[in-house]
């Protein structure tokens, strides 16, 4: 018996002083990294204009230090420039306001499916939370026009599909903030969960490209959507892997969803506080569209002041606030030296924000981008979409969804917001609003 309990003790020994030594080797770990001498995590406010622009068109990319987990060498996260210049070349003109306006049927359908999902919310009693709303929406708009899929998720609160994203997107945010995350045993079936629903999106994709593949193949008619561009990569490369090319499918899930879904989340909460801008933005959509039911891209390049609104929401409430960039040169800001290969945050969302740069900066005032005003803002104080070689390839994508959805809101819903909800941010890889955006919407009787 005394034997037993002797091995018993034993092992606890032993399993306290490995569990003790793997704090203490983490601790430590976790000292090296604060003191690298190279790459680092800093973040500040560039002093002037002309630090801005240097750092934005002659930085790197931030690839590295972002989790690859789900998008690996896609757009977003590739590193190598030589590739990156490669792949970009190929997937810019399926980005193009030429190539986008071919799709509107395709806009204007997801955004049809959204308008029937808000007509059985609108009783004017319920709680909507505009964000997880505007989140489904967008994953279905990304689905349609980039791939051709008819996800649906908005005809369902809980389709696999959105489950898996979001449980993806949660994982992809702890892993950017605790670098220890896979070391830690206690946490190793929360990990699972998330790299099977990664798991999960990745074989999902990968049917839809074997489809599309098999479609071609047999010489069938297949739509030129962005999708026709991304399989464009491996004609040019025949050497790239499958893997690769889910990479790519995996960073427009990952890149156009949440950013668009907090953009037309932040738009419904701006007008609805301010409701002289929204009588003026009726007032436009009312006489340039009317009823219309289908939003052409020529309809939406009529409605000027939902242009002004939209970029002055990206002012006041950037869903990206603080792109990162690797420093390739030493360079002096403010009197301070940044080494290179440091990763620097570039914080838009302050820049967008500061008085030395915006009027009375925290006033929501569309205004700032009539025609006239926008001349005199300064391009190197206001990028929501970043600038330079990497700035955001969709840009134009997201600037088309957000109106044609945005349009049909107005032109059917009105909205209240309720009363006493957050109305900070909500901080994960991007910045949402923390409240989502929970209004009463009803049926527009005029
Ligand atoms: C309001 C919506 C959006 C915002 C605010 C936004 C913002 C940004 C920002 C700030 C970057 C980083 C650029 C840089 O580091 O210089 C970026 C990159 C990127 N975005 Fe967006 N984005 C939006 C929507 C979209 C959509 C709808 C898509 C695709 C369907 C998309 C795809 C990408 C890709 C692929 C990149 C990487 C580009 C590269 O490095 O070549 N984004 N975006």
């Amino acid at each position: 018996m005394n034997t037993i309990i002797s091995i018993v003790l034993g092992i606890i020994a032993i399993l306290v002083i490995v569990f003790v030594g793997f704090l203490i080797w983490i601790s430590l770990e976790r000292r090296k990294l604060n003191h690298l001498p190279g790459p680092k995590l800093s973040s500040f406010i560039f002093g002037t204009i002309e630090g801005i622009k240097d750092f934005i068109e002659n930085g790197g990319s931030f690839a590295e230090y972002v989790t690859e987990m789900f998008m690996g060498e896609g757009l977003v996260t590739i590193n190598d420039k030589k590739k990156w210049t490669w792949k970009r070349a190929i997937l810019n003109p399926a980005f193009q306001k030429s190539h986008l306006r071919k799709l509107e049927d395709d806009f204007n359908e997801v955004s049809d499916s959204f308008m029937d999902r808000l007509e059985k919310l609108a009783d004017g009693k319920r709680v909507v939370k505009m964000l997880d709303e505007f989140n489904h929406m967008a994953l279905d708009m990304i689905a349609k026009v980039v791939y051709a899929v008819d996800l649906k998720s908005v005809d369902s609160d809980d389709n696999p599909f959105t489950r898996a994203i979001n449980k993806s997107f949660e994982g992809f945010q702890k892993n950017a903030e605790d670098k220890f995350l896979k070391l830690k045993p206690w946490k190793w079936a929360y990990i699972k969960t998330v790299t099977d629903s990664i798991q999960f999106l990745r074989n999902y994709t990968r049917e839809q490209m074997a489809k599309r593949m098999e479609a071609i193949a047999k010489g069938d008619h297949v739509q030129e959507d962005i999708l026709s561009f991304i399989l464009k990569l491996k004609e040019s490369d025949p050497e790239l892997s499958e893997e690769e090319l889910l990479d790519e499918f995996m960073t427009f899930f990952v890149a156009g969803q949440e950013t668009t879904g907090n953009l037309m989340a932040f738009m419904v909460m701006d007008l609805a506080q301010n409701p002289t801008v929204l009588s003026r933005l009726l007032r436009e959509i009312d006489q340039v569209v009317g009823k219309k039911a289908v939003i052409s891209y020529d309809d939406l390049n009529k409605l000027t002041y939902l242009d002004m609104v939209v970029k002055e929401t990206l002012r006041l409430h950037p869903p990206v606030g603080q792109p990162s960039r690797v420093t390739t040169k030493p360079m002096e800001v403010a009197g301070y030296t940044i080494p290179a290969g440091t990763m620097v945050g570039v914080a838009l969302f302050s820049i967008a924000r500061s008085e030395e740069f915006f009027d009375d900066p925290l006033t929501y005032n569309p205004e700032r981008f009539s025609p006239d005003a926008e001349k005199k803002v300064d391009t190197y104080t206001y990028f929501p979409f970043t600038l330079g070689p990497r700035t955001c390839i969709g840009r134009h994508f997201a600037d088309i969804e957000a109106k044609t959805v945005m349009t049909k809101i107005l032109q059917r819903y009105t909205f209240e917001l309720v009363k006493d909800q957050p109305m900070g941010l909500l901080e994960t890889i991007t910045i949402g609003p923390k409240g989502r955006v929970q209004c009463i919407l009803r049926i527009r009787e005029d």
